[in-house]
């Protein structure tokens, strides 16, 4: 029986188009800091965006490349199993049946997502499901809207706080090791020839030439 005694689990949503570094290194020392298994999870139809490049399978298994030998980070698959806009709160309404209502989770997102919260579907509610661990990326350091500092006035906790006998509703800020990486920048590098090699694990690099999904237009 899942409850507020047990390892948190934290879960980092993205689009994973293609999975990168910087992605990796903020979720292992994430796992680190919060003494929690990291689930990786691909949005299948991220709701704020347009489609991926590479279809929602090849995502996840450029996740399962990157992850392999180790067992602190894993892949969660829950939203590729659903057709409709993979909005976080349908999902986490999901995970919290599944695990129980005292559960710890804890939600990583970057500072860049999480400074457009204000804009996700029932995001105040959110906070009744998951607590947050955001985490620092360099590049991005947007001011959050008055409506987001409003609601998370209050509920910011140090990583060594209560935060782990409470099931929702935190606030942890996590100073992550700064790589400016991103998805979009590796994308851009395939489309002109150029190999973005150390800025993903090299198997993810030898599938992404192997199968094309940066190179060949659809
Ligand atoms: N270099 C990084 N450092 C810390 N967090 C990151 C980094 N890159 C992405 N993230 C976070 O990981 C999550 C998933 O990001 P996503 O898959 O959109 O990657 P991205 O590099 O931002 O992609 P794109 O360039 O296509 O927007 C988001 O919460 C994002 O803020
Ligand atoms: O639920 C929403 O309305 C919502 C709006 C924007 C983003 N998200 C989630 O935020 C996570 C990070 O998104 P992204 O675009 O930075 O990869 C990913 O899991 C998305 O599904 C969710």
């Amino acid at each position: 029986m899942s409850d507020a005694s047990a390892a948190p689990i934290a879960l980092m949503g993205g689009t994973f188009d293609p999975v990168h570094n910087g992605h990796l290194r903020a979720a292992w020392e994430a796992s680190a800091w919060l003494g929690a298994r990291v689930r990786l999870m691909p949005a299948n139809v991220p709701p704020h965006r347009p489609q991926p490049q590479a279809p929602a399978a090849a995502r996840a298994a450029m996740l399962r490349l990157a992850l392999h030998g180790q067992e602190r980070l894993v892949v969660d698959d829950r939203e590729l199993r659903r057709d409709s806009p993979s909005f976080t709160v349908d999902t986490l309404r999901e995970l919290r049946a599944e695990v129980g209502a005292r559960h710890p989770l804890v939600l990583l997102v970057g500072e860049d997502a999480f400074a457009g919260l204000a804009s996700w579907r029932e995001w105040r509610e959110l906070f009744a499901l998951t607590h947050f661990g955001v985490m620092t990326r360099p590049g991005h350091e947007p001011a959050w809207p008055g409506e987001l500092q409003a609601e998370v006035a209050g509920r910011e906790c140090a990583l060594d706080g209560d935060w782990r006998s409470a099931p929702a509703g935190f606030v942890l800020r996590l100073d992550v090791t700064a790589l400016e990486i991103s998805a979009t920048a590796i994308r851009q590098q395939l489309a002109v020839g150029e190999e973005p090699r150390y800025l993903v694990p090299e198997a993810v690099l030898a599938a992404i030439r192997a199968e094309g999904w940066y190179t060949r237009r659809a």
